[in-house]
């Protein structure tokens, strides 16, 4: 956990008056489970937003692999590495799961196809993005039902095939916006545990209310109030910042 895949510097959103997200500057190492939490309307969506580039900042920088990514579209961070939550809406249910998966993968190889070599690098990219797909479905354990339409999919089965498109982009750094939400705590530490295990050979970043959950998995949080970072630390130190927990975990919880 040496090298830093990401860094915000001074990243600030305003929307009119409000200012969502408040001169954060943040560092993700190489490696990292990183969780973002804070209470209600703190900035943490934004603050993805703004890194995967869905909103662009009202001042500030991102870099990701010490590149600035500041203006750089969304699906090309996706094509750099930077894999972001497909949300239930970016599955095609009258696909099958294996299709789903394959259109994600195909999504980063296309791009690095230069059209007059496609002709005779299709091959190639299709086994690759075959393979990829098989280890995909393994890795989520969807590969029975490789072959059934995703909206025949359970609920948990769903956000797993949501995981296995993120993965099939094969990411550097992932971000999840509340992957659990919804779930029962069963399947929450059901669904992390997965996360966990697919995911340990890259960073994350993750925005997830159970405190109990984030406290256990995390290697560091950083706390946002009111669009500022509070604190950023291990499990430990946040949980014995007198700031946070005036601010936030001795308050009232959703
Ligand atoms: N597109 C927008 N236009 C105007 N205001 C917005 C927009 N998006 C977010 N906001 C406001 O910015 C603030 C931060 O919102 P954000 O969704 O980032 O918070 P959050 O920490 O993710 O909250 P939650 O835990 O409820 O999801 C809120 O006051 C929200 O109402």
């Amino acid at each position: 956990m040496t090298e830093t895949v990401l860094e915000t510097d001074g990243l600030t959103k305003r929307f009119g008056k409000l200012t969502a997200v408040d001169d954060v500057s943040l560092s993700v190492a190489d490696g990292e489970f990183r969780s973002v939490i804070g209470p209600n309307g703190a900035g943490k969506t934004t603050t993805f937003n703004l890194i995967t580039g869905a909103l662009s900042p009202s001042a500030g920088v991102v870099r990701f692999k010490g590149e600035d990514i500041t203006d750089v579209a969304p699906h090309e961070r996706v094509g750099r590495g930077l894999g972001r939550s497909f949300q239930i809406t970016n599955v095609f249910g009258g696909l099958t799961v294996r299709e789903n998966v394959r259109l994600a993968a195909q999504s980063v190889h296309s791009d690095e196809i230069n059209p007059s070599e496609a002709l005779f690098r299709d091959k190639n990219g299709f086994d690759e993005i075959t393979e990829q797909t098989g280890t995909v479905l393994e890795q989520i354990g969807l590969q029975d039902r490789a072959d059934e339409h995703a909206e025949a999919l359970a609920y948990g089965d769903q956000r797993r095939l949501e995981l296995g498109l993120v993965l099939a982009t094969d990411p550097d750094l992932v971000m999840l916006d509340e992957p659990t939400a919804g779930m029962s705590s069963e399947e929450t530490q059901a669904t992390m545990n997965l996360i966990d295990e697919v995911l340990s050979d890259r960073s994350l970043m993750l925005i997830e209310h159970d405190i109990d959950l984030v406290m256990r998995v995390s290697d560091r949080i950083t706390v946002l109030t009111r669009g500022e970072e509070l604190a950023s630390g291990t499990p430990e130190e946040i949980a014995n910042n007198d700031d946070v927990r005036d601010a936030y975990l001795g308050g009232v919880r959703e």
